[in-house]
């Protein structure tokens, strides 16, 4: 049967890449979806934002939200300090098997757990099966009517702390206004609109940042 384009950019990884070198893999993945195929990666412009930030925090606690193809994974993966590992949620079977080939390719997967799953269901699980307190970073950029029950939960979880950040992804397209709503009028997060376009295009859309205020 026909390939799936997750399996079509992890071939065009593998041809294009090098093997161990996370930048190349970036920019494979870039490459391909710049010329080949669009696909919902954060992309290079949104991706140079995501590094500043992760840089900025320097997180010893870390979870993704929304692996995909593990192209942010591997841009967060890759700056992160030696013994730093990160979590990835994936709910997509298919996405999770091209993901952890990705990884794997760029010679990060002893920096990732990936997890396949619901954020619903996994976010209360995760003190208990990680050992995780708290977080110092979280990338959402999974179901974007997801994005304020999980902060939510996050509260509620006890996984945030003062001075916790919180990046989203596709704030204005394909947006998540409940979530903006929430956290630029509530006291207990300091929010930042980085402004950008959708991955590969001239569309809107932006990253908002939010540091948890306790
Ligand atoms: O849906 C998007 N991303 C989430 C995929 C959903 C995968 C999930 C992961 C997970 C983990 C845990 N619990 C539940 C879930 S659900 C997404 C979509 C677009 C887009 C933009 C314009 C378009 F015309 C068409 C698509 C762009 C993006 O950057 C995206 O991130
Ligand atoms: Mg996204």
């Amino acid at each position: 049967t026909r390939s799936t384009r997750p399996q079509r950019m992890l071939k065009a990884v593998q041809k294009n890449a090098t093997k161990g070198n996370p930048q190349s893999v970036i920019s494979a993945i870039d490459y391909f979806c710049k010329n080949s195929e669009w696909a919902m990666n954060v992309g290079d412009e949104k991706g140079s934002i995501l590094d500043s930030v992760v840089t900025e925090v320097n997180p010893s606690t870390v979870l993704e939200l929304g692996t995909y193809c593990g192209y942010s994974t591997v841009r967060i993966a890759r700056l992160l300090s030696p013994g730093t590992k990160l979590i990835t949620l994936e709910f997509n079977p298919a996405y999770a098997t091209v993901a952890r080939q990705i990884i794997a390719y760029a010679g990060l997967q002893d920096k990732v757990t990936l997890v396949e799953g619901s954020s619903a269901d996994l976010i209360p699980q995760i003190k208990e099966r990680f050992g995780i307190t708290t977080f110092d970073f979280i990338f959402l950029d999974h179901w974007k009517d997801r994005y304020l029950p999980d902060i939510k939960l996050f509260e509620e979880c006890g996984l945030l702390r003062k001075g916790s950040v919180l990046l989203a992804d596709n704030v204005i397209c394909p947006g998540a206004p409940e979530y903006l709503e929430y956290v630029r009028n509530s006291p207990r997060y300091e929010s930042r609109y980085y402004p950008a376009h959708l991955e590969y295009t001239k569309a809107e859309d932006g990253l908002e940042k939010s540091v948890f205020l306790g």
